[in-house]
Formats: C-alpha cells, sequence, structure tokens
C-alpha cells in the first residue's frame, strides 16, 4: 500500500459529522454490480448505488479521454467507491479517506481483496476530509476526481475540495438536505450556500441548482468556474448529488447564477440577473401584492452536458448496465438527462396537477401534452426528478390552454 509522508497526523480531533440517518449496518457483506465488499460497521446505504453508479460512469469517461485517473475519495465509508472507481472505472491511483479510525481495517480489506497484489494502486486515510484535500492542494497533489459524499448541507468541504481537483478534473458533491431546498430554512440555505431559498413548486430541482449554485461560489472565490456534467435528484433521503467539471477562469459577467422567480397568481417561473435585482416583476403584471416567490442566487444553467451524457450512456451499454434485477434502469434515467439537457428548457419543472388545477379540469395523459407542446413548437421533456412533471419553455398560461383544449377535444 502507498504511504502518504508529506501528510501530517491530524492536530485535532477531525470533525466527525453526525449521521442523521442514524443508520449503521452491522458486519456483513454486500455486493454491489457483481463486486463483494465487507460494511462492517460502517454508514452504508443500498439505495446509493445508483449515484455510484453515475459517478463510476462519468469517472470511466474520463479516464477513457485522459488516458489516466486518479481519484480521492473523500468520505469513503466502508471503501465501496474507491472500490468501484479502481475496479471498473480503472483508476490508476484511488485515495480512500474517511474520519472514522475504526473504518480503517474494513476499507483496508475491502480494497487489498481486489487489487490482486498491485497495492500502490492504492492508500487509505482517517483524517478530516478538509485537512486532506488542503494538504493535497499544498503539496500540488491534485486528484482527477474527488468524491463528497458529505451528510446534510455540509458546504465546508467545497472551497478545499475544488482546489485539490485539477483544472478539467471532476468534482462529485451531494446534500441531502431537502429542508434548504424546499425553502424551509432559508437562513441556513444562505449560510451553507448563500442562496435564499423559499418554497417552490420544483424544490427539488432547486436542491440541485443550490449545489451547485454554493459551488459555483466557492470556485468563484479561486478564480474557477464550474460545468454541470450531470446533476442527479434520489429521492432516497432525499440526495442531491452533482458532478463538476472544474474550470479555469473566473465565472463569465453573463453566467447562469441568477434569482429565480415563481407567480403564485400565474404560475410562471422566470431568471433575473443581478442587474434586474430592483425590477423583478412578473410578465402577467399582476397587481398582486407579494405574488412573486423570489429564490436565489442559484445556478441557472443546464443541470447536464449532454455529450457526457451519451458517452455514459454508451459504456452502460457495452457494461450491461443498462437495466438490472434490482429495478434499477439506468438507461431510461441517463436518456431523461439528455432531454433535459436541451439548452431550450428553462430551469424548474410544471407539475402535471398543478396544470390541471388552473385549467380546472382533470389532466390529460403527460405523452400527450407532450406531443402537443412538440407539434406546437415548444422545447419540452420529462424531468427525471419528478415523473409527474414536464419540462417546457412554454409559459404556465399556455399550458393551462393547452390542457383545455386536449379535454374539449378527448369529449368531442
Ligand atoms: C455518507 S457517508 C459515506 C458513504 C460512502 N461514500 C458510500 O458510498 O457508501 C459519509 C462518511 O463521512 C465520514 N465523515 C464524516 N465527517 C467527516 C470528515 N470531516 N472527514 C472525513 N470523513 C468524514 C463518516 O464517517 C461517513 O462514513
Amino acid at each position: 500500500m502507498l504511504s502518504i509522508p508529506a501528510l501530517s497526523p491530524p492536530i485535532s480531533q477531525p470533525k466527525t459529522l453526525q449521521n442523521p440517518l442514524s443508520k449503521i449496518c452491522k458486519s456483513q457483506y454486500q455486493t454491489e454490480r457483481g463486486l463483494q465488499f465487507d460494511v462492517g460497521d460502517t454508514f452504508f446505504r443500498s439505495e446509493s448505488a445508483t449515484g455510484r453508479d453515475l459517478g463510476v460512469l462519468s469517472a470511466a469517461v474520463y479516464k477513457q479521454s485522459n488516458g489516466s485517473l486518479r481519484v480521492l475519495d473523500a468520505l469513503c465509508g466502508c471503501g465501496i467507491r474507491s472500490l468501484r472507481y479502481l475496479v471498473e472505472a480503472e483508476a490508476d491511483f484511488v485515495l480512500a479517506n474517511d474520519a472514522n479510525e475504526n473504518y480503517k481495517m474494513v476499507i483496508s480489506e475491502n480494497l487489498s481483496r481486489v487489487s490482486s497484489g498491485d497495492e500502490r494502486r492504492w492508500a487509505v486515510m482517517n483524517s478530516d476530509a478538509n485537512k486532506v484535500m488542503t494538504e493535497c492542494y499544498l503539496r500540488k497533489d491534485y486528484f482527477d476526481l474527488i468524491d463528497v459524499d458529505s451528510f446534510g448541507s455540509d458546504s465546508s468541504f467545497l472551497r478545499s475540495a475544488v482546489s485539490a481537483v485539477k483544472f478539467d478534473g471532476f468534482l462529485y458533491i451531494t446534500s441531502t438536505d431537502g429542508f434548504s431546498s424546499g425553502g424551509h430554512r432559508p437562513h441556513h440555505s444562505l449560510a451553507a450556500y448563500g442562496a435564499y431559498v423559499r418554497p417552490m413548486p420544483y424544490s427539488n430541482e432547486v436542491g440541485l441548482r443550490m449545489l451547485i449554485g454554493g459551488a459555483v461560489r466557492e470556485a468563484s472565490v479561486l478564480g474557477y468556474h464550474v460545468v454541470p456534467l450531470f446533476s442527479y435528484y434520489s429521492y432516497h433521503g432525499p440526495i442531491f448529488r452533482v458532478m463538476l467539471q472544474i474550470k479555469r477562469g473566473k465565472i463569465p459577467d453573463n453566467s447562469n447564477y441568477r434569482y429565480i422567480s415563481y407567480c403564485i397568481e400565474c404560475g410562471n417561473s422566470q431568471a433575473f440577473s443581478w442587474d434586474q435585482l430592483g425590477e423583478m416583476r412578473c410578465s402577467c403584471n399582476t397587481n398582486v401584492p407579494r405574488s412573486l416567490i423570489v429564490s436565489g442566487p442559484l445556478w441557472t444553467g443546464p443541470l447536464h452536458q449532454a455529450s457526457h451524457l451519451a458517452c455514459m450512456l454508451n459504456l452502460a451499454e457495452q457494461w450491461g448496465w443498462i437495466s438490472d434485477s434490482t429495478g434499477r434502469n439506468l438507461e431510461k434515467l441517463i436518456k431523461l438527462m439528455i432531454n433535459e439537457s436541451d439548452p431550450n428548457l428553462p430551469f424548474g419543472y410544471m407539475k402535471m396537477a398543478e396544470i390541471a388545477s388552473r385549467a380546472k379540469i382533470n389532466s390529460p395523459t403527460i405523452g400527450a401534452i407532450m406531443d402537443t407542446l412538440h407539434e406546437e413548437g415548444y422545447a419540452a421533456s420529462r424531468s427525471h426528478i419528478d415523473p409527474n412533471a414536464i419540462k417546457t419553455n412554454c409559459p404556465m398560461t399556455e399550458c393551462v390552454k393547452i390542457f383545455t383544449e386536449l379535454q374539449q377535444h378527448s369529449i368531442r
């Protein structure tokens, strides 16, 4: 096993976060994508497998186009991600770190089982993730991919993680803070991600945009900017995950880091740039006081990069990962994400139930409304977040008319 001599021992006790789900598994072997590993007494959730699949596919795409892959799994639990980056993405080196010293044996045993004697390909550390990443940055020991799988809304890892990733490298980050994305703790989201978030009908997409926005802010402090490669919401938690590419150069002036608004009166959403802050008003010109709910600043650009997702899908097909006996269907998920990447689609989604309620009718089928929107020249896609929602650049008022016409047509 490689030692990391330049890293000094922890000066103080690493900050270990509380596990909000209080789900500690007993010693046992698990299997994921055919790989067997011990979870011991570590924190492990089998429900996070899809998030791990997507991370591995993305890492493998990086390795294929760059030729090498060094990964830092900064909060690794039992080391399942490290294991999968090594075996499936064929990483050249993985540093598996978890602050909990009791996990060391389980992580090392899991990694040694698959490395067939080549223990120069991995190392295990038990330190605070911020300390590890800061020391890597100070040593200029940058990683191609850093995976930060933290609990809650701990954004304190963002700056050190951004600084320890290579330019054009990948950063995979997580939030499990559904209260903030739901707009129930605006001062908390402001502290964690710099975004004052209020309740919006598409709160789970707001959760992804809040997380990307937080990374935009931290990267910008360091003179960098980020490009989202994919964004994934999982209802098991909820969990928000985004894979970002770290780019040299500050955030552009006309960037997609803005405020978003939702009009309670007409149901339309809009994005406002910083120079429009004093002029925020819905295009329906309602005179209803406080009709506009405003949140931000958040990421308002595309949630995914279609070309990257297409490479991931290609690999998933080659590896036979398209669908499996556990009910996971990566093909459906990645294709949905590719559709959502259409640059003509705005942020947010409209729930079918909200459109139907505004039209005062029962909802038509989602297939019928999608066909009509496409026929009328609008960009439209389903959402990977909510199966009963659509993303479209058609305003809510027009969607309501289309719903009504579809119903009248079906009655005739
Ligand atoms: C969500 S779990 C990781 C799960 C793992 N990535 C997986 O996919 O199974 C978060 C882990 O972070 C560790 N942790 C908490 N605070 C930490 C810190 N400050 N530095 C490093 N690890 C930390 C916990 O011990 C826990 O194992």
